[in-house]
């Protein structure tokens, strides 16, 4: 009869040591004299073979993988791509290396977690050691949830004991301590539809998370005897060997026809490694160049490290909390250590940039109970509101790939799909964000509710498929994130105007991009154009400037896949200001909206922008564009007298423009 008794720590999303509750209770069992029924821990991390592709694992000569690719359901694309996939190998190579320095360690497997526990069960029965009981925390997706009633079944059917744990990693925890602190509800069915709501029912945020726990200084030694990995399969032995055999199978297969190359002198948002010491380092960083209390006013922005947090990759991967973001804020607000003592706002309460980051990380818990009350209709194309208007256009896996010919409809929308997903849409700032995503494996906010809105209401296609892609390419992916937000973005979901939020890319672009710096670094074709509305909506350069610039012929230039309405007016003498617009009501009235969402709380963040963006202030083109409340389009119109119609136009051209606009116009009706 053994005297060990192992304790198999089954790590997620919970890569990290501090602030981690099931490796807080095992130190807390080592210091105590409590007779624990466990001796020995082993931590153990599965790349899931459903999510992450496993044949790069394959021993030598095997050419077989026992499980299907790690594919998407609807587009076929690699669920987990390069960037994601370098990510989390390092966020687990830095668990596996802190936890070896208090004295345990990291077993990594791929498999279904389920047959990875069971041989592991198995195993055991001949080797010195005797499991008694199985730890994870518990995740909210779908899958996930399948996976922790999978290894319940097959550690219960050993009488062994089987503990799913809740994870501390978002900012208000499940009910527990009392509604005072928690999640005021036990049943999800009573999360309000509407974020507002949420937010009000757990105000003030200040005082709403608990303390984060300290990690562990020693653990639990890991068992003498470890069962290896199980064939065909073959364990890393370092950081360079797991990245290489995550990526080997992702070169086999290039999932765009005309990938995007990286610009010149393009540098990307997201330099970043993973791991809980990087995801430290960051916020440190965060907290003292001034980032966290600028963050209101930076966070729309589109190009650079700090105009917003980047804390989602490591937020999503658990190497921080929430609730750790909310302790450093407090420090630097209370000043009650030194981090970011030179830095604005050291000392001096909550301010601006503070709270909304705890306002913003409030939406990604609330994603998260999204999921836990929709369950899998997070996935539906329909959505949580079960919504059924709209004509989505359908695009497989086979159609995507071979452009395998149903009908002309699915052909056309395979190539739009495509063309969308290589970033030549012809709509600068959606074809910027789409290659910056495939170069980095980031793109921000303000670029994502655009290419999200793009893909569902201008184009009409399968909202999934946008969401399946990011998948693939984010840095940060998060099952609730990602999809709670194509839903709202695509009218489907959480957002209370629905099918009335409609982003206009052009206008947009205008307000956030208004030297046209970000599309000019994403798409390099257009650095020399200087026509603002130009680098935004190519087709609109003339024939001349297209052949001077080698534009003449290029499919996005001359054939965009929408020609969305929009004009610019020049100054009118001594007025030194541009007016822009939609040219009809809907339109203007749809820009109105997803910008003044501050105003209205049923809105909030998702498109916050009052008050807020140096770089949409008062510069260039961007100037007194009405800021999509149709009021300035009004006054530059008058003042310039060219209210309804854009002044720099030859009467030709306008013709065209016209014809064109009124096409966009009334296609937008239909669809
Ligand atoms: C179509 C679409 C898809 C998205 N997919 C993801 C995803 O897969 N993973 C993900 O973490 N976020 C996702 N977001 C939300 C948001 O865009 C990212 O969290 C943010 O851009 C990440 O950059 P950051 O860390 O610098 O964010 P910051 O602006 O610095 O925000 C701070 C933190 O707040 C949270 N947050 C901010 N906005 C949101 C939001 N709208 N919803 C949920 N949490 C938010 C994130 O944890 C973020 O790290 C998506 C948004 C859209 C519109």
């Amino acid at each position: 009869m053994t005297s060990s008794r192992i304790l198999i720590y089954v790590l997620r999303r919970d890569l990290r040591l501090a602030d981690n509750p099931i490796l807080h209770e095992v130190s807390r069992v080592l210091r105590s004299s409590q007779n624990a029924s466990f001796t020995h821990l082993l931590p153990l991390y599965v790349f899931p073979a459903q999510q992450v592709e496993v044949s790069g694992f394959l021993s030598p000569g095997t050419t077989d993988s026992p499980y299907a690719e790690a594919r998407s359901k609807v587009g076929g694309f690699w669920r987990t791509g390069h960037h994601r996939v370098k990510f989390l190998a390092e966020s687990v190579w830095d668990t596996k290396s802190s936890l070896e320095k208090v004295g345990s360690g990291l077993e990594i497997r791929v498999g279904v977690t389920s047959e990875v526990i069971k041989d592991m069960l198995e195993a055991y029965k001949t080797l010195d050691g005797e499991v008694s009981a199985v730890w994870m925390t518990e995740e909210e997706g779908w899958e996930e949830k399948q996976d922790e009633e999978n290894v319940r079944t097959v550690v219960e059917a050993e009488g062994k004991e089987f503990q799913l744990w809740k994870d501390e990693k978002y900012f208000i925890d499940d009910i527990d301590l009392g509604p005072s602190r928690d999640i005021p509800f036990q049943d999800p069915k009573e999360l309000p539809d509407v974020f507002t709501s949420y937010r009000k029912m757990v105000e003030p945020l200040r005082e709403a998370p608990r303390k984060s726990v300290p990690p562990p200084s020693q653990l639990l030694p890991l068992p003498d005897s470890i069962p290896p990995q199980s064939s065909p399969f073959v364990q890393p032995s370092s950081l360079e060997n797991l990245i290489a055999a995550l990526e080997k199978p992702l070169h086999n297969d290039d999932e765009l026809e005309h990938p995007p190359k990286w610009p010149n002198g393009a540098n990307s948002a997201f330099p970043f490694s993973g791991g809980e010491k990087a995801g430290h380092e960051r916020i440190k960083h965060l907290v003292t160049s001034g980032s966290m209390s600028a963050y209101k006013d930076t966070r729309n922005g589109l190009l650079g490290e700090d105009f917003s947090t980047k804390l989602a990759a490591w937020l999503a991967l658990g190497c921080i909390t929430a609730r750790q973001v909310h302790e450093y804020l407090l420090e630097f607000e209370d000043g009650s250590s030194a981090l970011g003592s030179d830095a604005i706002g050291y000392g001096n309460g909550e301010n601006k940039g503070t709270a909304a980051v705890r306002f913003e990380l409030l939406w990604r818990d609330y994603m998260r109970l999204c999921t836990r009350k929709f369950g899998a209709r997070l996935f539906h194309i329909d959505g949580f509101r079960h919504g059924k208007s709209v004509p989505w256009k359908y695009v497989d896996g086979a159609e995507r790939k071979n452009k395998r010919r149903h009908s002309n409809s699915a052909v056309d929308a395979a190539e739009a799909l495509q063309r969308f997903l290589e970033g030549r849409s012809g709509t600068g700032l959606i074809d910027a964000s789409m290659r910056e995503l495939y170069l980095t494996g980031y793109t921000s906010n303000r670029a994502r509710q655009n290419v999200a809105s793009f893909l569902a209401k201008h184009l009409r296609i399968d909202w999934r498929l946008g969401a399946e892609w990011y998948e693939t390419q984010l840095v940060d992916y998060d099952v609730s994130s990602n999809w709670g937000n194509w839903q709202y973005n695509a009218g489907v979901g959480n957002d209370p105007r629905g099918e009335g939020r409609v982003f206009n890319p052009i206008k947009q672009a205008f307000d956030y991009d208004p030297q046209g710096e970000y599309v000019k670094t994403w798409v390099p074709e257009l650095r020399d154009v200087e026509d603002p509305l130009a680098v935004f909506q190519a087709w609109r350069l003339p024939v001349d400037q297209r052949k001077a610039l080698g534009l003449e012929g290029v499919e996005w230039v001359e054939n965009p896949l929408k020609r969305i309405d929009f004009y610019v007016s020049k100054p009118s003498k001594g007025s030194g200001t541009f007016a822009s617009g939609n040219r009809n009501r809907q339109q203007e009235g749809q820009g109105r909206n997803d910008l003044n969402d501050e105003a209205n709380a049923a809105e909030e963040a998702q498109g916050t922008s009052r008050g807020s963006s140096n770089h949409r202030r008062g510069r260039g083109w961007g100037r007194a564009r009405g800021r999509g409340r149709g009021r300035s389009r009004g006054r530059g119109g008058g003042r310039g007298g060219s209210k309804g119609h854009t002044t720099d136009e030859t009467p030709r051209r306008k013709q065209n423009m016209g014809r064109m606009d009124n096409a966009a116009t009334l296609e937008e009706a239909i669809a």
